[in-house]
């Protein structure tokens, strides 16, 4: 209790007053009210002006020594009484004595009151915390026709069928070429993944290696392959099925995906890191209705050979392409070249060995080659992209991965709210630098990359906008993304999620509330809870009255 400064003046020292009362000289404290104090007859009246109303009307329960019961006049009205400049402090020490915070009752009920709480928290707490994760994992490998990359994912292992909890954990590059490279020296691919199984193996704990499904997966360049030579393409399968076996995962195969496959899979990996399956697709035990198309020979690379193919295809010795940089000079192989099933038959007859290819850095008259390559006038649908392939009308966001994002970033190009107009005209600098000044300004990137982003972004923004019927307008809705919440974008996390049934065939249940608002909502009940208790003792609390009354 609070009465350390409460002040009386009276008009005359009271009789009655106790051995704890003084009498003091000093000015009243600011804050207080006035007190005055008479007595009639046998009784003690305070009368008192209520200025500072709350501790005031606690001080009048406090006098320790008058006659009990304790009788007190109070009223609003000023103090009939001529006002002294005497006052009287009242001695704190019998006040605490007195204050019924202190009594042992209300302090024991208090203390027990805090530990129920604290308890009633922690348990909880406790209760909800997620329990300390034990981890599952998975390991694919995407056998693309320019490398080969391992992922591996993972997940709590009590949560199987939670969706959004798959995520990527580690990824490795395999060094050197895609796997349809080895064609002609099949034991080479499968020697070219250890590196990177070996890292899985660190990465993966020991205890875990057994249970962990292990999957290779082969695109473009081994569905080529398999089309060019079907046996040669076997025999890679073999070979890499060999070296995989070898480590201590559960080998589930090695095999060739369709396009549609990767196109499906690669849907399943982006809207599942985005955690629109749960909300917007409903999956889980629903058939879906998805557009997919794969073309084969328009992956970036088939396409450059397309276009190549299209400006030697008289057997020129030198072609000067507006595709490459102004300086650029290389000379390649015709056998090169047209070593793939997307050119093999364009071939000329009359082709010498080799050419000469070199750049003249000019970006509308790239497009005019690049536009070559396609067919965008053959449609026996409502609407084509290209080659006569039927084309829905694209909704929402549409995501460009793997190579659209490797092109888009290095030319700065990957903020879609950038006008289509300025990404041209950006597209047509990078296209004039001289490939000197180039290489000069790039010396860590490799040089294959740097001599073909002119011709790869102007692929790309062909094949938006003259083949995937991108504007100006809807130029904004693409976006360009390596990874989602730390995983790569691409078909593998899709593969696997189906391949080891993570999704589930219907929808799990999902708490009403997070673990943190959950949290705070028993706090709060608890302290409600907690101050209505204390509230239900005013019995015990001292008796006060609200209203000035006279007794
Ligand atoms: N920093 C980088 C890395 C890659 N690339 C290019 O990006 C393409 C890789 O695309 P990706 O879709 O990963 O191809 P792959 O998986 O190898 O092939 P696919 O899936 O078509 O079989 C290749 O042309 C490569 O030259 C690039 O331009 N810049």
């Amino acid at each position: 209790m609070h009465f350390s400064c409460i002040s009386i003046v009276t008009t005359s020292a009271p009789p009655a007053w106790g051995g704890n009362a003084k009498l003091g000289a000093s000015e009243p404290p600011s804050c207080c009210s006035f007190l005055m104090l008479r007595q009639e007859k046998q009784q003690l009246s305070l009368l008192l002006s209520l200025h500072c109303l709350p501790s005031v009307h606690s001080a009048l329960f406090l006098f320790p020594r008058f006659p009990s019961p304790f009788h007190i006049s109070l009223s609003l009205s000023p103090p009939p009484w001529p006002v002294s400049d005497k006052f009287i402090e009242v001695d704190n020490r019998d006040m605490k004595e007195k204050n019924p915070w202190h009594r042992p009752v209300t302090i024991i009920i208090t203390v027990i009151g805090v530990i129920a709480i604290v308890a009633l928290v922690t348990v909880a707490v406790l209760q909800n915390k997620p329990l300390s994760q034990k981890y599952k994992y998975g390991i694919v490998l995407d056998a693309g026709s320019s490398h080969t990359a391992l992922y591996i994912y993972q997940w709590p292992a009590e949560k199987d069928n939670d969706t959004g909890r798959v995520e990527q954990m580690h990824s490795c590059k395999v060094k050197g070429p895609g796997i349809s490279s080895y064609a002609s020296n099949p034991s080479m691919a499968g020697e070219s993944l250890k590196e990177c199984m070996r890292e899985a193996q660190r990465h993966v704990p020991a205890s875990h290696h057994s249970e962990t499904s292990l999957y290779l997966g082969a695109t473009a360049g081994m569905r080529l392959l398999d089309l060019e030579n079907k046996s040669a393409s076997n025999k890679v399968f073999l070979a890499v099925a060999d070296a995989l076996q070898k480590f201590p995962f559960t080998f589930r195969g090695a095999r060739l995906l369709s396009g549609q496959e990767e196109g499906a899979f690669g849907w399943v990996t982006v809207n599942y890191l985005d955690d629109r399956l749960k909300q917007e697709f409903r999956l889980y035990g629903n058939d879906y209705q998805l557009y997919t198309h794969s073309f084969l020979c328009y992956g970036k690379d088939q396409a450059l050979r397309l276009t190549l193919a299209h400006q030697t295809r008289t057997g020129l010795g030198t072609i000067a392409d507006p595709c490459f940089h102004p300086g650029y000079n290389e000379t390649k192989k015709y056998s090169d070249l047209y070593d793939s099933p997307c050119v093999s038959d364009r071939k000329p007859q009359q082709a010498p060995s080799n050419f000469t290819h070199t750049g003249i850095g000019n970006f509308q008259q790239c497009q005019e080659v690049v536009k070559k390559i396609f067919n965008f006038s053959r449609c026996e649908y409502s609407q084509c992209s290209f080659n006569g392939v039927f084309q829905p009308t694209v909704q929402g966001k549409y995501g460009g991965f793997s190579a659209y994002y490797f092109v888009m970033n290095f030319l700065n190009l990957t903020d879609t709210s950038i006008p289509l107009e300025s990404v041209k005209e950006k597209l047509a600098r990078h296209c004039a630098t001289p490939w000197r000044e180039l290489k000069n300004k790039h010396p860590d990137i490799k040089l294959k990359y740097l001599a073909e982003y002119c011709f790869s972004g102007t692929y790309i923004i062909t094949l938006l906008t003259e083949g995937y019927n991108f504007t100006s307008e809807t130029y904004s809705t693409i976006e360009f993304i390596k990874k989602i919440k730390g995983s790569d974008t691409g078909w593998t996390l899709g593969y696997m999620l189906t391949l080891t049934n993570l999704i589930p065939a219907e929808a799990p249940d999902t708490p009403p509330l997070p673990h943190a608002g959950y949290v705070s909502i028993v706090t709060v009940i608890a302290l409600v809870l907690f101050v209505l208790f204390i509230f239900s003792l005013r019995p015990l609390w001292p008796r006060c009255s609200k209203q000035p009354q006279i007794v």
